[in-house]
């Protein structure tokens, strides 16, 4: 019996090892070294990425660092990693809140580590740690929306371009900072901003470190949808928006997430492959099956 438990989650933990290998974008073949990383950011404690999983199917996740604006501290990074595991694993899920603390979403990497980790090679590990992360985040199997209120500067620009969604509150602003600290976007932003808004207005944003208000982030596509309220009531209005997106099962759910990430990823002959795969996996399935049994009309 134990050696049966231990087999399983060995089994589990080698799945997660694989699932995570998979969905990340740099591993040891590309000179990328985790541990010594983890190692290094774990010296820059402060703040917390807390999750909180509804039995909704719906996760809250809070950027937690309020005296910093929410700046991402070394141990932050290492958190957001972490419930990325969680949420990969989270059979139930459907979506996911990405929020800041105290009405402001985030104000990018923590300063203070920065300055401490400011050799390029260990900028690039970061850097490379920060992307598997938010690739993870972008491809997890849930619709993901950032809920941003007050400021998202910098890294906290990028992480809401890791989201599938972003609502803005009244006042709030994205702001690609990096050109006046003498950088370009390293978490993935640059690349995702395009993919998101085009490469001419991705231009003007990075070259110009313009203040993004929410009605002209929805204009050009930024935004989805700019919200009547701030405070905590924004995070329920958050909740309304998204339901209108996760009503149903959570695989029926989480199948049309991986259509669409692999419609977004690959080539068009792939694509239309996987969505072959995916459609095999929810056809004649319990939620097929119930449709079918009250042979629903769509009026
Ligand atoms: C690839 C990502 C990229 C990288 O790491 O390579 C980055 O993300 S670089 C970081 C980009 N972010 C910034 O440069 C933000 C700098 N901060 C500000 O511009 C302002 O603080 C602002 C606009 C966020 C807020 O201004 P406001 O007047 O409303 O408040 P305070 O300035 O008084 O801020 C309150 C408190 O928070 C501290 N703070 C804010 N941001 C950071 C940060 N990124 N790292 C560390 N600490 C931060 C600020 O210093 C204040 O603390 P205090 O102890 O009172 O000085």
């Amino acid at each position: 019996m134990a050696i049966s438990v231990w087999r399983c989650s060995l089994t589990r933990v080698r799945a997660m090892w694989l699932n995570k290998r998979c969905l990340s974008l740099y591993n040891s073949s590309h000179g990328f070294n985790e541990t010594e990383i983890k190692e290094k950011l774990a010296n820059f404690p402060g703040g917390s990425v807390d999750l909180t999983k509804g039995a909704n199917g719906i996760a809250e996740l809070c950027v937690n660092n309020s005296s910093r604006m929410n700046a991402f501290t070394g141990t932050m990074m290492i958190q957001l990693e972490e419930q990325m595991s969680e949420l990969e694993s989270w059979q139930d899920g459907k979506g996911l809140i990405v929020y800041g603390a105290g009405n402001t979403f985030c104000s990018g990497s923590d300063l203070k580590a920065v300055k401490a980790i400011s050799s390029p090679q260990e900028g690039i590990m970061m850097c490379m740690f920060m992307q598997n992360t938010l690739t993870r985040l972008q491809r997890l199997p849930l619709i993901s929306v950032a809920l941003v209120q007050g400021k998202a500067l910098g890294g906290g620009s990028e992480l809401c371009t890791a989201c599938d969604f972003r609502l803005m509150a009244p006042e709030s602003e994205i702001r690609f900072v990096h050109k006046q600290m003498g950088l370009v976007p390293g978490w993935g932003g640059a690349a995702r901003l395009i993919h998101l808004i085009g490469s001419r207005n991705a231009f003007k944003l990075l070259s110009s470190t313009a203040k993004v208000d929410p009605e002209y982030a929805l204009k050009i596509g930024l935004a989805d949808e700019v919200l009547n309220c701030v405070d905590d009531r924004s995070l329920e209005e958050a909740h309304k928006w998204l339901s209108t997106y996760t009503k149903g099962s959570p695989a029926v759910n989480r199948a049309l997430k991986k259509v669409i990430l692999s419609g977004r990823e690959q080539k068009l002959e792939d694509a239309l492959r996987t969505e072959k795969d995916i459609f095999g996996t929810v056809w004649g399935g319990p939620a097929n099956l119930e449709a079918l049994s009250k042979a629903a009309k769509h009026k």
